[in-house]
């Protein structure tokens, strides 16, 4: 089955978003992408960085959606909202090291990415070198993230 993938973005984002949405529409490992704003044009374009990065991380807890890509002006604001919903792992990487290992150590469910840090191809690349890995639930890392899981006690 492929990766139902969630975009969001506040309005320091969301031109990056937007390319990465269209990105992810057109490739084959992406099963459904889900678009949770802002979008420019509608009422709420000006919502705060929290909004988009708890809305995501409860969409992935509540098994509405695998994975999420999200922008803000750092990827920072955007990663500590995510963070704050229970057994969501959200990363902000940009270059292409960190971006595997948020995968491959650390099982993020969720990578930001700051639309004022990186250009925006850098952004469209590691983007689509996220979605290639895959956790290893076998690896020596798989104990390291039992313990937040276990702190957490979900
Ligand atoms: O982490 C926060 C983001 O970068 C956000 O897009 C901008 O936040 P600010 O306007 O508070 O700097």
């Amino acid at each position: 089955m492929g990766i139902r993938l969630i975009v969001g973005a506040d309005e320091a984002g969301v031109d990056y978003k937007d390319q990465v949405l269209a990105d992810a529409k057109a490739d084959p490992r992406i099963n459904e992408v889900i678009d949770i704003g802002v979008n420019r044009g509608d009422a709420e374009f000006t919502r705060p960085y929290p909004y988009v990065g708890i809305a995501a991380g409860e969409m992935i807890k509540n098994g509405q959606a695998d994975r999420a890509i999200l922008f803000c002006g750092t990827g920072l604001g955007v990663a500590i909202a995510a963070n704050k919903v229970e057994g969501i792992r959200a990363a902000t990487a940009h270059d292409s090291f960190s971006v595997e290992r948020s995968v491959l150590s650390n099982n993020c469910q969720v990578l930001t990415m700051g639309q004022r840090v990186i250009g925006v191809e850098l952004a469209r690349r590691l983007a689509k070198e996220w979605l290639g890995y895959s956790f290893d639930a076998g690896s020596a890392s798989a104990a390291k993230v039992q313990v937040l899981t276990d702190f957490e006690g979900c």
